[in-house]
């Protein structure tokens, strides 16, 4: 703090970015509540942002990673950390490279939502975070990949939290971040001092391997993972690919990368994305008042929205920024154009409003014709409602489209159809499992 202005310094210029148009007039105000300083600037780090050095044998047990901590909010933007090329400020010292600054928050098995195409990783990864310390590991390297968005993040740090938890000390790497702590380390002239550092811990978590690039750095990169592995640390790597295919790498880091177990995480499934969203939303929901989702968005965001839960994020951040700036409430007409472009091009199964009519005259024992026409009698009004809440989560289609297509109605109509719906299903069980049986129905 300088006189009348208080200077704050965060990891990457995104940060910076994002905290000066979102919180800067806050922040200059607290500072101006609490201490009278009337500016607050904000400036970049360009040396890592630990002050402690790792000191190998007697450091107290802890957590290390170089990822910047995000606070427990997801209306923050998507965690996307602009990596550091592996040029090293010639100040930096190794120890510190290797030390890195504190994990997400949100990271942890408690917050991580298991389904069919993460099942084996999630497991193989608690077994791992789990063990006992000091027993030789059971997996090693446990080694995890998927393509981007799937989760290998969230589970490594996972890992690197739990493992802490145990009183395991756990450094948290990206490929480039170790790159770079060596270069930094050459520099220096302190390479055995990283190495030590590096050497001396009991998990180490290395994301994003695919980025190891260099003779030299691979070269260090196999010393470590060997001197670790031999001394019966636990290695745990992830990747965009199999081992197989990271053709950048020597031939014998791949071969130990694949000996010990490998496991992929697959595109999540549509109940996984349901379940995450919903308890993303839950989050955001205690901590923006007045912010809700309803159950027939996040079903829309679900099925509509791609397959990665960086897309599942950013449609959440979208709804709660429009929410936020506009004033409007989450409905599926806001959702449908706030999330426009992320919805996925083509789905692979395209639900048709025909094959609705035909579902639900069927199950209802009705006709088609009479789901179109104007009688209002209540075996003809619920199904008629229920088809068109349908053709609304079921299709991309608009409300006035819909309106068209049941016997020309108004949109106004269709909208009153999907709210009555959607209340309805809230609070009527077996109504919420008839709907799902005739979803089922209309996708077969
Ligand atoms: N099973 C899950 N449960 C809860 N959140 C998840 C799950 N899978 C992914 N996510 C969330 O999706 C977002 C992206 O995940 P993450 O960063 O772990 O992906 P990644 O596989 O490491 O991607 P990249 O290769 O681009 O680094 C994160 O916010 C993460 O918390």
């Amino acid at each position: 703090m300088t006189g009348s202005a208080v200077q704050l310094s965060v990891p990457t210029r995104f940060l910076k970015a994002w905290i000066q148009d979102h919180y800067l007039d806050r922040l200059s105000e607290l500072w101006r509540e609490e201490s009278g300083t009337t500016r607050v600037d904000l400036v970049v780090r360009t040396a890592v942002a630990r002050t402690v050095p790792l000191k190998a044998a007697n450091a107290p047990r802890e957590i290390v990673s170089e990822r910047p901590v995000v606070a427990p909010t997801a209306a923050a933007p998507a965690r996307s950390q602009p990596v550091a090329a592996p040029t090293a400020p010639a100040s930096a010292q190794p120890a510190d490279v290797a030390a890195g600054s504190p994990l997400d928050a949100r990271l942890t098995f408690e917050t991580f939502v298991v389904g069919k195409s993460n099942t084996l990783a999630h497991a193989a990864a608690r077994q791992v975070a789990e063990a006992v310390p000091g027993a030789a590991p059971l997996f090693n390297p446990l080694y995890m990949h998927a393509a981007v968005g799937l989760g290998k993040t969230h589970l490594l740090q996972a890992v690197a939290w739990a493992g802490a938890a145990r009183g395991r000390r756990v450094v948290y790497l990206t490929a480039e971040r170790f790159m770079y702590g060596f270069v930094a380390a050459l520099k220096s002239h302190a390479a055995i001092a990283f190495k030590d550092a590096l050497r001396s811990i009991d998990t180490l978590v290395i994301d994003d391997l695919q980025f190891l690039t260099g003779k030299n750095m691979q070269q260090e990169f196999c010393h470590t993972l060997n001197a670790l592995m031999d001394a019966g640390r636990q290695v745990v790597v992830a990747a965009d690919r199999p081992p197989s295919e990271l053709d950048a790498l020597d031939d014998r880091v791949r071969s130990r990368l694949a000996g010990g177990l490998v496991v992929e995480l697959a595109p999540l499934e549509e109940d996984l994305r349901a379940q995450i969203l919903k308890t993303r939303s839950v989050s955001l929901s205690e901590q923006h008042r007045g912010f809700a989702v309803p159950s027939a968005v996040l079903e829309f965001l679900a099925r509509h929205v791609g397959t990665s839960g960086r897309d599942l994020d950013g449609a959440l951040n979208k709804l709660l920024a429009v929410n936020k700036l506009t004033g409007e409430p989450v409905t599926l007409e806001m959702a449908e154009t706030a999330v426009k472009d992320l919805v996925r091009p083509c789905d692979p199964k395209r639900v048709r409003v025909d094959d609705i009519l035909r579902v639900v005259a069927k199950h209802y024992n009705v006709t088609r014709a009479d789901l179109l026409s104007q009688r209002r009698t209540a075996n003809v009004v619920k199904p008629r409602q229920i088809a068109m809440y349908l053709a609304k989560t079921l299709t991309l289609r608009s409300l006035p489209e819909i309106g068209r297509r049941f016997g020309g109605r108004d949109h106004t109509t269709v909208l009153h159809a999907v709210r009555k719906i959607d209340g309805l299903i809230a609070t009527d069980r077996a109504l919420a499992d008839e709907i799902e049986t005739l979803k089922r129905l209309v996708a077969e």
